[in-house]
């Protein structure tokens, strides 16, 4: 390949192993473009005092500062992931890192497909697809967002919306390998979780898609919600029986709210999840 033609992008390689995946409880602190060389040095030893093996605490910062925060949680159980990530392996691509660049420096994980990309930089679920492959096959888990506008969402069109941004992820080689976080667009930012029985639902659905292809996986792969997690609706949301864990996005950068958090994930039965009118401003929202 010539060295300024666009490297082929990885979505058609690699056969599926048929591996089962392994239902985990991931708090995964997403800092957008946000924090500083301080705050990694801060907030990685902090998060190494409460992270443990039984759920994974993964930190990702901004591209400049992932080789330290991977070498600040080197030998620790915090775990590095990248927020985006090329879908080629290598190539005239400037701006661009490789999901092999990640596994290198010790990441084990990359988001994919936020719907801030898909929003501002126009990703299509093609692209996302290809990136999402492009990771599996260096060894790097991607976790997928999904979600749907608040418009889709008042007219009842989740599922119709989820259906489609799933189905390119299902056609992928690897598909058992992915961790989808579902992250309704409307509850991001506003400081208001999606009500208990809405992340609940939407849940549930991700899994059924994925069990249209194997019931064994939609049943134990790992599903999280991001949407305004903090720590006072953490625990409400970890009881309910589809969630896995959280993608955090402001409250990962305070590190008393991320290790509460993270804390709430570790004791799953420990809370009752309710739902109901009650709950949310808007009555579709969880209470803060
Ligand atoms: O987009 C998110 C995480 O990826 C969620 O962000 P907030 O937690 O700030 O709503």
């Amino acid at each position: 390949m010539s060295l300024f033609a666009r490297a082929e992008p990885a979505l058609s390689a690699a056969p599926g192993t048929g591996r089962v995946p392994t239902r985990e409880r991931m708090v995964v602190g997403n800092w957008k473009m946000h924090g500083s060389l301080a705050l990694c040095r801060e907030m990685v030893p902090a998060m190494a005092s409460v992270a443990q093996p039984d759920a994974a605490l993964v930190l990702c910062p901004p591209a400049p500062y992932l080789g330290e925060v991977a070498r600040l949680a080197a030998n620790t159980d915090v775990q590095c992931c990248a927020q985006n990530v090329a879908d080629a392996h290598s190539g005239a691509l400037t701006g661009e890192w490789s999901a092999g660049m990640l596994a290198d420096l010790g990441c084990r994980y990359a988001i994919v497909g936020h719907s801030e990309r898909r929003r501002h930089y126009h990703e299509t679920d093609h692209l996302i697809a290809a990136k999402a492959q492009a990771c599996l096959e260096a060894g790097i888990t991607p976790i997928v967002c999904v979600g749907e506008s608040w418009v889709h969402h008042q007219t009842g069109q989740t599922e119709v919306v989820l259906q489609h941004q799933l189905g390119t992820l299902l056609a992928l080689p690897e598909w058992h390998r992915l961790i989808i976080a579902y992250e309704p667009v409307w509850a991001i930012g506003t400081g208001v979780a999606a009500r208990p029985d809405t992340v609940e639902a939407a849940h549930r659905y991700i899994r059924s898609r994925f069990a249209t292809r194997d019931p064994v996986v939609g049943n134990n792969m790992t599903v999280l919600y991001g949407g305004s997690v903090n720590a006072d609706n953490a625990t409400q949301l970890f009881a309910l029986p589809d969630v896995d864990g959280a993608l955090v996005g402001s409250a990962s950068l305070q590190s008393d709210a991320l290790m509460q958090i993270y804390t709430a994930a570790l004791r799953p039965g420990a809370a009752t999840a309710t739902s109901g009118a009650a709950h949310g401003a808007r009555g579709d929202q969880a209470t803060e």
